[in-house]
């Protein structure tokens, strides 16, 4: 038996077995030992490579999950979007002289690009854009921390969200190379904060905690043309909401979102921690997490467990 919904004028079928596709999907991922755990800071380099979750949650308001699914973990770049909302909110059609909608084609935290381009970020998901809508926020913002913290957790409905101080501290410790993006931006004027105060913003969201439950609810706005299918709260318009996957779908991995769109087709978003979000329009959220990345940053099993399903259940949105 399968239950038909909707994407994109394309039925799914959303089997009624849906855990035990996601049980197989997850021991099959288990046996990938490629990647490397981040080890640019203690806390993270500290996490078990053997973590591993997998997380479904459809519109309809059922979350399926197999793994490590309620062990929150440093959601890293996936906070990007949610800095993006509020900045978004805040500056609308605005925010785009002050970054791009370019797809990169370099690292995460490559800083050659940005000097060519004269501090105006490629796109908000790499980390010049994510510092750049830092800005927006303490700018903007008497407390830009609670901002996204009383967001967050009214998304993800769960009160205890946090970011842990213990990588928000390290970040700080290690965060040469952001700084380096964040003054040259500011040495062209594109920064309008304080950079320390800017930075600091910046990694305390890098830090935010998260499990891939709560990361699979919190972004059912995005399948469901910016309405929370959960509290019918519309959190951004429906066109937010689209311009918001398609940087995902051009952007959200990197220098690996053209692979990702060839081999999946749905706009996602990684993180360092091991965390990868996929958006299905009209369907739901797939959230996954497993801390070894490849080269590119973006976890070898997270990529392998949402590719799976994805072409499994015929999710791709091209
Ligand atoms: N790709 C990521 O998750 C990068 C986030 C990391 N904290 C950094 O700024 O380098």
């Amino acid at each position: 038996m399968t239950q038909d919904v909707i994407s994109g004028g394309q039925p799914i079928h959303a089997p009624d077995n849906l855990k035990s596709l996601l049980q197989e999907i997850l021991q099959q991922a288990r046996e990938i030992t490629d990647g490397k755990v981040a080890d640019y800071i203690p806390a993270l380099a500290e996490v078990s490579p053997e973590c591993c979750a997998l997380t479904v949650a459809t519109l309809d308001g059922k979350v399926t999950s197999v793994g490590d699914a309620h062990q929150p973990f440093s959601i890293q770049s996936i906070s990007k979007i949610f800095g993006l909302m509020l900045a978004m909110e805040r500056m609308g059609d605005a925010l785009w002289q002050r970054v791009q909608m370019e797809p990169s084609g370099q690292p995460f935290n490559s800083i050659v690009q940005l000097e060519w381009e004269r501090g105006i970020p490629r796109n908000p998901m790499i980390n010049a854009g994510a510092i750049l809508v830092s800005d927006v926020l303490v700018s903007h913002y008497s407390a830009s921390k609670s901002a996204v913290r009383s967001m967050v957790r009214g998304l993800c409905n769960r009160d205890t969200v946090t970011a842990d101080p213990r990588v928000h501290e390290s970040e700080k410790n290690h965060g040469a190379r952001n700084a380096a993006l964040a003054y040259l931006m500011k040495s062209f004027g594109n920064i309008e904060a304080d950079v320390e105060e800017v930075l600091d913003h910046y990694f305390w969201q890098c830090a935010l905690s998260m499990s891939t439950e709560d990361l699979a609810r919190s972004f059912a706005f995005l399948a469901n043309r910016g309405k929370c299918p959960r509290s019918g709260q519309q959190i951004t318009s429906h066109r937010d909401a689209q311009r918001i996957n398609a940087l995902l779908s051009t952007s959200g991995m990197y220098d690996q979102s053209g692979q990702f769109a060839f081999t999946v087709g749905l706009p996602a978003k990684s993180g360092v921690g091991g965390g990868i979000v996929a958006i299905v329009p009209d369907y739901g959220v797939i959230a996954a997490w497993s801390p070894p990345l490849n080269a590119y940053g973006n976890s070898a099993r997270s990529m392998a467990m949402i590719r799976s399903l994805a072409n499994q259940l015929g999710l791709s949105v091209y």
